[in-house]
């Protein structure tokens, strides 16, 4: 496949994988989020995340892999692609069979976004200046907000997603090669969502409809009004 560094008019799509809603965000319990809500907000944390990344302009399409037929239904409404997470492999695969499916969709000229589900502050605005920063053809990535993960990976058009999300992946990539980009101006997309002191910060930065909706109905809910 031929390399070509990505310009200003190089358009990206995102690869989202969303893992069975009734497996997801197991880490996402505790004394502030009832175990009901547990679903609800890891569909509501995809809604935002792929409502915002269509709204990028660099963006050209968003790609969902799952097999969550809920999932598959509203993120498709959006306007995403759906694919089924054909590998059925873990999140590394997912990621990888999405990069494949979307070149195959688009061409060899898209850079792949990888990107995490769990991102309900995400700004399409801060996805565009991330997608900016990203230059040469070395796969470029943005850390978690903990320094200790990885959000997003970017794979320029022609080059390797090889994505090493999992654990400390933020390690994993530099490691690989990959280019760390900074900013303090793109904290939307470092702020993933496992555990509910995320979810607190989360809030805190401002989330997408979808997810504020379901949070004020579970907060009515539990205080009975
Ligand atoms: N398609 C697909 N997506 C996955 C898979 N594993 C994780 N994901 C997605 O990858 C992103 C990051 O995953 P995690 O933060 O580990 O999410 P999680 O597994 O729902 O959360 P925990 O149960 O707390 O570990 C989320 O968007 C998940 O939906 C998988 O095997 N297949
Ligand atoms: C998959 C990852 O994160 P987490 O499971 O903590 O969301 C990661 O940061 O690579």
């Amino acid at each position: 496949m031929p390399r070509s560094a990505p310009s200003d008019e190089t358009p990206w799509c995102l690869v989202v994988p969303v893992k069975r809603l009734g497996r997801a965000k197991s880490r996402l319990i505790g004394a502030d989020v009832p175990p009901e809500l547990r679903e609800r907000l890891a569909l509501a944390f995809a809604t935002d995340a792929v409502t915002a990344a269509l709204s990028a302009t660099r963006v050209a399409g968003v790609l969902v892999v799952t097999d969550d037929p809920t999932a598959a239904a509203v993120l498709g409404a959006l306007g995403a692609k759906i694919v089924p997470d054909a590998p059925d492999a873990g999140l590394n695969a997912a990621f990888a069979f999405g990069a494949g499916t979307a070149r195959r969709i688009h061409g060899d000229g898209i850079g792949v976004a990888a990107s995490a589900a769990d991102l309900p502050a995400l700004r399409g605005a801060e996805l565009d200046i991330a997608l900016a920063r990203v230059a040469g053809d070395k796969r470029h990535f943005i850390a978690d907000a903990h320094d200790i993960g990885t959000t997003m990976l970017f794979a320029p058009p022609g080059t390797d997603l090889d994505p090493r999300f999992g654990g400390p992946s933020r390690a994993a990539h530099t490691a690989s090669g990959a280019v760390e980009l900074p900013g303090t101006d793109i904290s939307s997309l470092r702020r993933d969502v496992d555990t509910p002191a995320d979810l607190v910060d989360a809030l805190r930065l401002g989330v997408g409809p979808a997810t504020a909706a379901v949070w004020a109905a579970g907060n009515r809910a539990a205080s009975g009004v």
